[in-house]
């Protein structure tokens, strides 16, 4: 049985299955080989077998029921004619900042997702080495989280341009999160036709937005991107990151999977949405001392909806996590009476 997959189609399973946001990654002491090895961010993720090796990772070491694609939400945008770096403390850097209409207008949509193909070979790789009871996800970035990369150039605590951008330059702006949300969704479909069994949108910034400018500005966009996956019966997940407030917005949206950080409740979040949920440790508990994970984690698990439920952090694991933390959270979800 594939507890991932039957989870998200809120079948019963034996115990919740479990995956960790950002699970290949420098926490690992093997992963930090890797990429000295690869020598690049980049290059391991555009190199098939390295980036299958980086994938797996995690698996070896851990009871895990989900495997994640290695790669990053900004390596599509590539296709699109935006070009990028990776600085040494890991924060992607955009060449430009495409932070007006003028720019947007040159945003080339891609006839093919050929450029992409190491990622669709890393697919089939990985898939080849995993035993059918482990489930592969593809990814990709939300239109709208995607836009406050764009448009900012970096990461930003606040994204003040993008908040601006909204406003003045209303119009341009959702026609830029459709044409995103359309570009992800082949992108995604591409992922599923190398072999992608599940698929999850990472909307990290969503709770940057009120909830009435989500609706009118980020919703069409995500429909359009995950209606392009109809009929590819593979389970849809919203990552909906510092999202309490945009639950609504979710329950109408063609997705399977919800999932939310510490901030959302677990029950709430699967009452408001009717759809499965997904997560929601905090990445800091990891850091308590294991005894304390154990009981955060059963605290977690207790709000969690018998039926629908995939157990994760509620956002991507730090990279000086102490991997005691990670065994504990893991036990803790496996005794699960
Ligand atoms: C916003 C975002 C990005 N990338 C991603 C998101 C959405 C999830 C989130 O909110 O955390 C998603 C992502 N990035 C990466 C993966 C695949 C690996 C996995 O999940 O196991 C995934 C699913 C690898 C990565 N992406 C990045 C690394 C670190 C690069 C390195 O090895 O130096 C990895 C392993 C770099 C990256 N890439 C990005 C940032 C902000 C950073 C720097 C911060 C950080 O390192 O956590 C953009």
């Amino acid at each position: 049985m594939n507890r991932f997959l039957a989870a998200c189609r809120k079948q019963r399973v034996d115990r919740p299955p479990v995956w960790i946001m950002r699970q290949a990654g420098r926490y690992l002491p093997e992963y930090r080989e890797l990429r000295e090895k690869a020598g690049s961010f980049l290059a391991l993720c555009t190199t098939p077998e390295l980036a299958a090796e980086a994938t797996l990772q995690p698996l070896r070491r851990f009871p895990l029921d989900a495997a994640i694609i290695f790669s990053d939400i900004l390596l599509p945008l590539q296709a699109l004619g935006v070009s990028f770096s990776f600085s040494e403390n890991g924060g992607p850097r955009l060449t430009k900042a495409w932070d007006n209409p003028q720019a947007w207008a040159q945003l080339q949509l891609p006839a093919s997702w050929e450029s992409m193909a190491p990622v669709a070979e890393a697919i089939g790789l990985v898939r080849q080495a995993l035993t059918p009871e482990v489930a592969l996800l593809g990814f990709c970035g939300a239109p709208w989280t995607l836009a406050c990369y764009l448009i900012e150039g970096q990461g930003s605590s606040d994204w003040t341009n993008v908040r601006k951008a909204i406003y003045r330059f209303p119009s341009e702006l959702k026609a830029l999160l459709l044409s995103l949300g359309q570009a992800m969704g082949s992108y995604l479909a591409f992922q599923v036709r190398a072999g992608a069994q599940a698929v999850q949108v990472f909307d990290s910034w969503a709770g940057v937005l009120p909830l009435e400018r989500y609706q009118a500005f980020v919703v069409p966009a995500l429909e359009a991107l995950f209606h392009t996956l109809d009929g590819l019966d593979v389970p849809r997940i919203l990552y909906l990151g510092h999202g309490s407030h945009l639950l609504p917005a979710v329950a109408s949206l063609p997705v399977e999977v919800v999932s939310v950080d510490w901030r959302t409740d677990l029950q709430i979040a699967a009452e408001r949405t009717g759809k499965a949920v997904q997560g929601n440790l905090d990445p800091a508990v990891l850091f308590a001392e294991t005894s304390e994970v154990r009981r955060q984690t059963q605290a977690m698990l207790q709000r969690a909806p018998e039926v629908g439920y995939i157990a994760n952090l509620g956002h991507g694991i730090w990279p000086d996590t102490p991997m005691a933390g990670v065994e504990a959270f893991l036990a803790a979800i496996q005794e699960k009476p």
